[in-house]
């Protein structure tokens, strides 16, 4: 195994081999419903490499757990369990949401007592009113577009256990925060946060939302990569949900293809990669792992911090 002063650096053959270390085990069926999640996903990937890494936060749920035990005995405190905050971050359309939820099905089933729940940030941008009054709608995404300050007293709410947090619903149908909709957090055991922006350094803020990350993860892959995976789900798109007429992009769908094609390279271009570039990548080694991907979201190598 390679490694850095930081992380070890895992290629997917040694990783696969911990598979047989592992005492977490699924059975066909559990393996074939998580596939149903995303028909992409193969089930030697579960096998190969979620199992593992499972079991890599099921040892840091354990000490998690131990600790806060003895915390509160020592502080006198009720023996009450804090969250514990999972974090995903990485590019527009590296696969942040379809890791986050197949995490949250393999937790679920790992720990069948405790409640698993699962938020993504964009129900922190602000609706597209206040952007277009702030004149950065075509800045969807980069850090000025987010309301973090509510991210962030959103993530100290949860770890202090406050009951029924009301956290805004993004649509991607819509291009926009959806009025008067809200999902509601309660006193999870383990939240997962999933978004481009988890592992930045708010502009006003004095602490990062990472400050509040028990374990996070950097979903990671070439940009030219990414952009495929971007402009195969933007087509996919196209022929469904765009389809709808109360849809952002009906009109778009119901023009002509190769111009849908070249507006959608131009937004990758221009507001994705760039914000990739800029804001997004230098957060990298922040997380605890990195999962790299290759062609077809085949996952070749995985880094994990020593300390
Ligand atoms: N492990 C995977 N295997 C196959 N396809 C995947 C995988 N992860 C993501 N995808 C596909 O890549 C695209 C982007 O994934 P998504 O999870 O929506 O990304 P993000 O949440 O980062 O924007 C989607 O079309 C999704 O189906
Ligand atoms: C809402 C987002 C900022 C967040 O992306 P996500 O983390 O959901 O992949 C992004 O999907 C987006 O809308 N970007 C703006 C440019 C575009 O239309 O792709």
């Amino acid at each position: 195994m390679q490694e850095s002063d930081t992380f070890y650096i895992i290629e997917r053959d040694e990783w696969k081999a911990l598979n047989e270390h592992t005492r977490l085990t699924l059975t066909d069926e559990e393996l074939e419903s998580l596939r149903s999640l995303n028909d992409r996903i193969s089930l030697k990937d579960v096998k190969e490499i979620y199992v593992p890494i499972l079991q890599v936060l099921h040892t840091h749920i354990r000490y998690y757990d131990e600790r806060q035990r003895e915390m509160k005995i020592l502080l006198n405190q009720p023996a009450k369990k804090d969250p514990y905050i999972i974090g995903i971050a990485g590019s527009v359309a590296v696969g942040k949401s379809t890791l986050a939820r197949l995490l949250q099905t393999m937790i679920d089933r790992a720990y069948p007592n405790r409640k698993v729940d699962l938020i993504t940030t964009d129900g922190f941008l602000y609706p597209n009113e206040v952007l277009k009054e702030r004149n950065i709608l075509d800045r969807k995404g980069f850090p000025e577009s987010y309301d973090m300050k509510r991210l962030i007293t959103f993530m100290g709410d949860v770890k202090s256990g406050r009951r029924n947090i009301e956290v805004p619903v993004y649509s991607h149908k819509f291009y926009d925060i959806v009025p008067d909709e809200q999902a509601v957090i309660d006193q999870p055991d383990i939240l997962i946060v999933e978004g481009i922006n988890v592992l930045q350094l708010p502009a006003n803020e004095k602490i990062f939302v990472s400050d509040f990350f028990d374990f996070s993860f950097y979903v990671d892959a070439e940009p030219e990569r990414i952009e495929k995976w971007y402009l195969e789900r933007f087509g996919l798109l196209l022929d469904t949900a765009f389809q709808n007429p109360t849809n952002y992009y009906y009109d778009v769908a119901m023009g002509n293809r190769k111009e849908a094609f070249d507006m959608a390279k131009e937004v990758w271009q221009d507001v994705n990669l760039t914000n990739l570039e800029e804001y997004i990548l230098p957060t990298r080694f922040r997380a605890d792992m990195i999962i790299h991907k290759t062609t077809d979201h085949y996952i070749d190598q995985l880094l994990l911090k020593k300390h």
